[in-house]
């Protein structure tokens, strides 16, 4: 970090720096290619948004790189809101736009924390008849998992801290941060 950027003052220390990221991007995209190496029909990859906005496009272009094919379907659900803990109550602000009846399916989560976006978000989209869903999620923080729910693929586990960055936001900010990192308790006091 530190190339003087707003955010960077703002942040208390570094979680998961951009070089991590993008290698760990690149062994994801490796690990399904070689899973999914006979698939006919492609992958469709169903980004949840806003968060899972970064690694969606960084990954389906490290996946375009090993193949198979993709599409791209996307989703947007919340229940963070403006605060640092789940509200439990995931709403969906923008719903799958076509049939997923006998696809493939590969979410695109950008962290499971709780589980319950996830594990609700399986139900959804198991009710709605795919061939399979599998998940790739770039963060998980293993010690605050309330749900277990299957994820296949997982980038990194990171303690169970709000972390921001790389698409995660706190109140709708950091976002554009290419690393992930831990905010400073003033950040929180101030807003
Ligand atoms: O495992 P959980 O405790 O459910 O947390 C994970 C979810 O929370 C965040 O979404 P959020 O509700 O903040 O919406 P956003 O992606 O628009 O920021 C994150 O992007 C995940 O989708
Ligand atoms: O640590 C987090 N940061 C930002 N958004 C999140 N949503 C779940 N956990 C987090
Ligand atoms: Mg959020």
């Amino acid at each position: 970090m530190a190339d003087g950027s707003w955010y960077d003052a703002d942040i208390d220390h570094v979680i998961i720096s951009e070089e991590q990221i993008r290698e760990k991007i690149d062994e994801l995209a490796k690990q399904v290619s070689a899973d999914h190496a006979d698939a006919k029909d492609g992958i469709l990859l169903v980004c949840v948004l806003k968060g899972a906005v970064m690694f969606m496009a960084d990954f389906a272009r490290a996946l375009g790189r090993h193949g198979p094919s993709t599409e791209m379907e996307f989703m947007a659900v919340s229940s963070y809101g403006q605060g640092t803990t789940s509200s439990g109550v995931v709403r969906i602000l923008k719903d799958l736009d076509r049939d997923i009846t006998d696809r493939h399916v590969l979410v695109v989560e950008d962290i499971v924390d709780s589980g319950l976006t996830l594990s609700w978000l399986m139900k959804y989209l198991e009710s709605r008849s795919p061939a399979s869903v599998e998940v790739v999620a770039l963060f998980r923080k293993p010690d605050a998992v309330k749900v277990q729910v299957p994820v296949k693929y997982v980038g990194f586990d990171i303690p169970s801290e709000f972390v921001v960055g790389y698409g995660l936001d706190f109140a709708e900010r950091y976002r554009e941060m290419p690393y992930v990192g831990v905010l400073k308790p003033e950040v929180y006091a101030r807003s």
